[in-house]
């Protein structure tokens, strides 16, 4: 197997082919499969199905009509081109999806049939975005452990069977109350007492399991709270300092399930999205770890508000807070360590306190005006 794997190293090298096309992932397929010849000749399959297009990957983002698949997805077609990223999900998608680029219906509980889209459709980089958030999956751990835990493991086999660079985000969920909160470090006790945190930690074990074991391309990120003007939250605990933007400019009131002084880490989308491709871009041999704490801001909702209020003073903010959420925010970080993030491939994030509410505040306001226009 060594043989082999420096063969691919030396042959590569030969032949120019750019990085983009996964040196890494290429030397991953073939630590992955064993010596059987029926396995060897998937592995002739495999060399070819990685490098799509001469130059770009192909990529199917499970989950994408969520908070956060579109705007990947707009960003990934801007760099490889809108027919190279395919957006899956189980629901219809709306027009302005539908039009914007390819979409498939993706059950990742249906095995076959997420199989049977990754071959016809040439797959290379998979974006595993379905998942059942912090608070709903407190609602139904029956569908959360179903959906993160089953569609996970699919995933990851799928993944290694056609030798996949994978991406699964995780979260600041994946801690608990007994892991240090301010800031958390990437490698601390990690007991979160959510079905949402548990599946997550299992998602960050199994990838590095099977990374190390069969050779997987894995790469993870452990997400903040994330906050996007044009998409709404799935169900989770940060979803107030989405909502308050909205309500901030409709109706000037938010009713807030958060007590005023929950200090939790957040980021704007663009960040979260352009941290997600410059990641999967990432050389493999430059990632020291298999999972990245990533962090941008951390804050309170009356420090919310005041930001706000800098802009919208009249915004009326009242508290009757959830106490499912509130336990839940309360045993996760106030901040995220991510050092290694910023040493290895060169995370830095563009947009504070400020600038959110700027951002977000215009964003939503154009939103408005245009849709009173039409
Ligand atoms: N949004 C955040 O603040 C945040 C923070 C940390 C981590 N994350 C992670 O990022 C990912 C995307 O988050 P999001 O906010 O877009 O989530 P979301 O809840 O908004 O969207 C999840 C999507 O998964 C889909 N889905 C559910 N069951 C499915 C199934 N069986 N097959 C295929 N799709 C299915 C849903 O239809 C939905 O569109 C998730 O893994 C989430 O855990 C999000
Ligand atoms: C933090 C993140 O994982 C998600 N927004 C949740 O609150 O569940």
């Amino acid at each position: 197997m060594m043989l082999v794997v420096q063969w691919l190293r030396g042959a590569v090298k030969h032949a120019g082919i750019r990085p983009l096309c996964g040196v890494e992932q290429l030397i991953s397929a073939v630590r992955g499969v064993s010596s059987s010849s029926q396995q060897l000749s998937e592995f002739g399959r495999t060399l070819t199905s990685s490098c799509t297009d001469g130059d770009h990957p192909k990529v199917l983002i499970t989950g994408g009509l969520g908070q956060l698949g579109v705007g990947l997805a707009k960003l990934l077609r801007e760099r490889f081109g809108k027919n190279n990223v395919i957006l899956s999900d189980i629901r219809k998608p709306p027009n302005h999806v539908y039009h914007d680029g390819p979409f498939i219906f993706s059950d990742i509980l249906d095995f076959k049939n997420l199989r049977e889209i990754v071959v016809n459709n040439n797959i290379s980089w998979l974006v595993h975005y379905s998942a059942v958030l912090s608070a709903v999956g407190e609602d139904n751990v029956a569908l959360a452990k179903e959906v993160n835990i089953t569609g996970l493991h699919n995933i990851l086999d799928i993944a290694t069977e056609h030798g996949l660079r994978v991406f699964v985000p995780s979260t600041i969920g994946a801690f608990g109350p007994s892991s240090p909160r301010d800031p958390t470090p990437e490698l601390c006790v990690q007991r979160p007492r959510t079905i949402y945190g548990v599946s997550k930690v299992h998602a960050e074990l199994m990838g590095e399991y099977y990374h190390h074991r069969f050779g997987l391309d894995f790469r993870c990120l452990r997400y903040p709270g994330i906050i996007s003007a044009d998409s709404q939250p799935g169900g989770g605990t940060t979803d107030y300092a989405v909502q308050i933007f909205h309500a901030a400019v409709k109706t000037g009131h938010f009713e807030c399930n958060l007590s005023n002084n929950t200090r939790l880490p957040m980021m704007y989308i663009d960040d979260c999205v352009r941290a997600t491709v410059d990641f999967l871009e990432a050389p493999a041999d430059t990632l020291i770890s298999r999972t990245y704490n990533i962090n941008a801001m951390s804050f309170t909702p009356q420090e919310l508000t005041q930001e706000i209020k800098k802009v919208l003073p009249d915004l009326k903010v009242t508290y009757n807070v959830d106490p499912v959420r509130q336990a839940i925010a309360d045993s996760w970080p106030m901040a995220l360590e991510d050092s290694a993030a910023r040493r290895d491939w060169g995370w830095k994030h563009e947009y504070d306190l400020p600038e959110l509410v700027q951002t977000m505040l215009s964003h939503i306001t154009l939103g408005n005006q245009l849709a009173q226009a039409n």
